[in-house]
Order: C-alpha cells, then sequence, then structure tokens
C-alpha cells in the first residue's frame, strides 16, 4: 500500500507568513527613512499617485492664481510628479486617461538647451539638414495648457520665399491688432543671442535653405506667444482685452509635423487643438520671387538671399510646405492670394479675406 503524503508543518507555514509580513514591515519603514513623503495622505487612493506635497498645495501661477487647472480630470498633475517607470506603468494601465498614440513634446528652450543628450542627437537627416530628435517625452496636457481657446485667434502665414509675407504682415497689424510673429525673425534672433547654443546649428540650417528642428521653432513661437498674452497691449482694442490674443504667425508652419506640434502644444485646452482660424497663402512664380529676394539680397544682409540658398529654399518649400498648405486646403481654411500683383492691391484682397473670418 502506498505510503500517505505527509501534511506540512503547520509550524512551518505560520513561521513563512510572519517571516513575510516581518519583511514586508521592514520595507516600508525603510521607506518611510528614505521617503518621508510617502507618509502623507495622497490625492488618490492608488498605490500609483503619489501623495500630496505641501509645496504643491501652494502653488500659484506666475500672477499668483491658484493652479486649480492641474486638479482637473485625471489629477494630471500628480501623474507629471511621477517617477519615470511609474509613469510608464501607469500609462500601460491606462491610470493617465491618456491615449497610447507616441507623441513628443518640449516645454522651454531652457529644456532644449538642457539636454546635452538631445544635442548628441542632432543628426544629419535627407540631404544633411539637422534635426533634434527630442528625448521623447510624454504629452501632457496640463503643461502645455496656455490659453483659452475662445479668446485666443491664430492665423497663419504662408508662401514661398519672398512672396511678401513679411511685407502683407506688416500692414495687417496696422489694420487688425495682430501680433506679428515671424518663425524666421525669431530664429534669426536666437542665433544671434549671444551665448544660444543653437546659433551656430539655425545659421546652418537658413544658409541651407533646410528647416530648423522644430522644437527650438515651436519653444520660440510658444513662449513669444505666452511673453505676447502676458503684456499689457494698451491700445491695440478689444482684441488683447480680457486675456484675448490675435496672433499673425508669419512662416510657419513649413512642414506637417510643425504643424500638428503646434496645434498639440499649444492646444489651449486637454481637447481643442490649436487650429488656425485661416491660413492666408500668398502665391507668385519662382521668377517674381527670385527676383524679390535679389534685390532684397542688396541691403538686408540675410545670408540666404543669394540665389544658392534661395533655390534651396523653393526646394523645401515645395517638398516640405506645399503639403501644409494642401492639408489645411483640404478642411476650407486656406485663402489663396495672388501675391504678383503691387504690395497695395495685395494687402486690399488679404486684408477682405480677414474680415470676413474674424468677423471684425
Ligand atoms: N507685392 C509686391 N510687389 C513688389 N515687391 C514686393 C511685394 N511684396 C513684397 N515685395 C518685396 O519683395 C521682397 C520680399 O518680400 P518679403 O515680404 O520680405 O517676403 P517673404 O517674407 O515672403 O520672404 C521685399 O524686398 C519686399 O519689399
Ligand atoms: O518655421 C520656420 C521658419 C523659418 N525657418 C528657417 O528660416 C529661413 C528663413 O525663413 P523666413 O520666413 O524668414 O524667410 P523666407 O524664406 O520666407 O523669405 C528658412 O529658409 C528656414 O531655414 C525654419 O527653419 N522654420
Amino acid at each position: 500500500m502506498a505510503e500517505k503524503p505527509k501534511p506540512p508543518n503547520p509550524f512551518l507555514l505560520v513561521g513563512l507568513s510572519a517571516a513575510s509580513f516581518f519583511a514586508f514591515y521592514l520595507v516600508l519603514k525603510r521607506r518611510e527613512q528614505t521617503n518621508p513623503a510617502s507618509k502623507l495622505p495622497r490625492q488618490q487612493d492608488h498605490p500609483l499617485v503619489p501623495p500630496v506635497q505641501q509645496d504643491d498645495l501652494n502653488r500659484t501661477t506666475k500672477d499668483n492664481q491658484p493652479t486649480n487647472q492641474y486638479y482637473e480630470g485625471q489629477d494630471q498633475y500628480a501623474l507629471n510628479k511621477m517617477p519615470a517607470i511609474l509613469h510608464k506603468i501607469a500609462h500601460a494601465l491606462h491610470l493617465d486617461g491618456r491615449g497610447h498614440k507616441k507623441t513628443k513634446s518640449k516645454a522651454s528652450l531652457k529644456d532644449v538647451k538642457g539636454k546635452e543628450k538631445e544635442k548628441e542627437q542632432v543628426k544629419d537627416k535627407d540631404n544633411g539638414k539637422g534635426k533634434v530628435e527630442a528625448v521623447a517625452q510624454e504629452e501632457t496636457s496640463t503643461t502645455t495648457r496656455a490659453f483659452d481657446s475662445e479668446k485666443v485667434k491664430v492665423v497663419f502665414v504662408l508662401g514661398g520665399p519672398g512672396a511678401g509675407k513679411g511685407t502683407q504682415c506688416k500692414r495687417l497689424v496696422e489694420d487688425f491688432g495682430f501680433c506679428h510673429l515671424s518663425a524666421g525673425d525669431l530664429l534669426r534672433a536666437e542665433q544671434n543671442r549671444p551665448g544660444s547654443e543653437y546659433g551656430q546649428l539655425i545659421r546652418d540650417c537658413i544658409k541651407e535653405g533646410s528647416l530648423v528642428p522644430v522644437e527650438v521653432t515651436i519653444t520660440l513661437l510658444k513662449n513669444a506667444m505666452s511673453d505676447a498674452l502676458k503684456e499689457n497691449r494698451e491700445g491695440s482694442g478689444e482684441s488683447w482685452k480680457d486675456g484675448k490674443g490675435l496672433f499673425l504667425v508669419d512662416g510657419f508652419p513649413r512642414e506637417m509635423d510643425q504643424a500638428e506640434r503646434f496645434e498639440k502644444q499649444l492646444r489651449p485646452l486637454a481637447t481643442v487643438l490649436c487650429t488656425p482660424s485661416i491660413v492666408l497663402y500668398f502665391t507668385t512664380t519662382e521668377e517674381v520671387m527670385l527676383f524679390r529676394l535679389l534685390e532684397r539680397g542688396k541691403t538686408s544682409g540675410r545670408e540666404d538671399d543669394n540665389e544658392e540658398s534661395i533655390k534651396k529654399r523653393f526646394r523645401t518649400y515645395k517638398e516640405q510646405t506645399m503639403p501644409v498648405i494642401e492639408h489645411y486646403g483640404k478642411v476650407g481654411k486656406v485663402a489663396e492670394i495672388d501675391s504678383s500683383a503691387s504690395v497695395e492691391e495685395v494687402h486690399k484682397r488679404a486684408s477682405e479675406g480677414l474680415k470676413k473670418v474674424l468677423s471684425i
């Protein structure tokens, strides 16, 4: 007859349980010592959400307004403060309430500058164009929520090099009180800023007629927009009262990736993208543009107003910027204006088009 198996020793079982319990207790104690904040009450009854820190509760915006925006919806602020590994776990488990589509974002130029890693990752792309491959950082709605969608209006101004974008923008500012942000001007200012880490990169891209890495351009734009909104733009009429803003974004977005990033990263609310009210598209022939740019080059001092650079800019425009114009055209957002005519005539057409859209 087979021998009956021996039942497990009850003392051994009790001993093992006690040892596990004791080990768990030691881990907790150790955690309390190394991270005293773990004893604080939690924002959510969930182990992946960190405790409330006093400085979080006291946090205010620059205008000394409490940042209750951080506590909307999914307690995004708490999620933002989690260590990267917990962030990944929470994301994988859908605890952060975000989709799984990978997006990249940059919050400030300091972020762009501060990361040596990113700098090392400036890579050659296509025909030698530089591109900062930003260390992928999951985009969060709270860090990018900048303004009220109802109040901020954005008009993109596109067209080939020398089509007359800058010239017309100056006139439209006088008519409508826009804040004119020329991406090219912002880049040139950053290029010439003493100590700018991106000066040489910007210079090379501009001379080559290629696009400066989007992180740099979008950060400059975002900062300029925030500054303009904070500024008391006295005398600029109703368009700038009570947090309202009217932006003429000149020479941007120059490729689809830039358009998508702009809409996402400057989205005013978590669910609303920062789409342009309209895209003013100035168009004329390459012949006209070349002539105008060579004329401009006589006095502009710009390193890219020479025939060699101009040809490269035309190519970049056709290959990378035209798809942006086509994209906005498909959704009925493009106002095409023939800019071969005189400055006055072009201005008249642009102004009429804008009046209708902005209902001013
Ligand atoms: N409608 C126009 N007719 C003639 N010259 C123009 C016209 N619009 C602009 N220009 C001139 O052409 C050059 C390029 O114009 P600009 O506005 O700087 O172009 P963009 O900003 O598109 O590169 C400038 O020297 C400008 O004075
Ligand atoms: O969003 C932008 C806008 C401009 N540029 C660079 O700046 C140059 C000059 O642009 P700008 O709009 O000042 O002049 P345009 O070429 O339209 O005359 C371009 O060729 C690009 O190299 C860029 O990289 N990203």
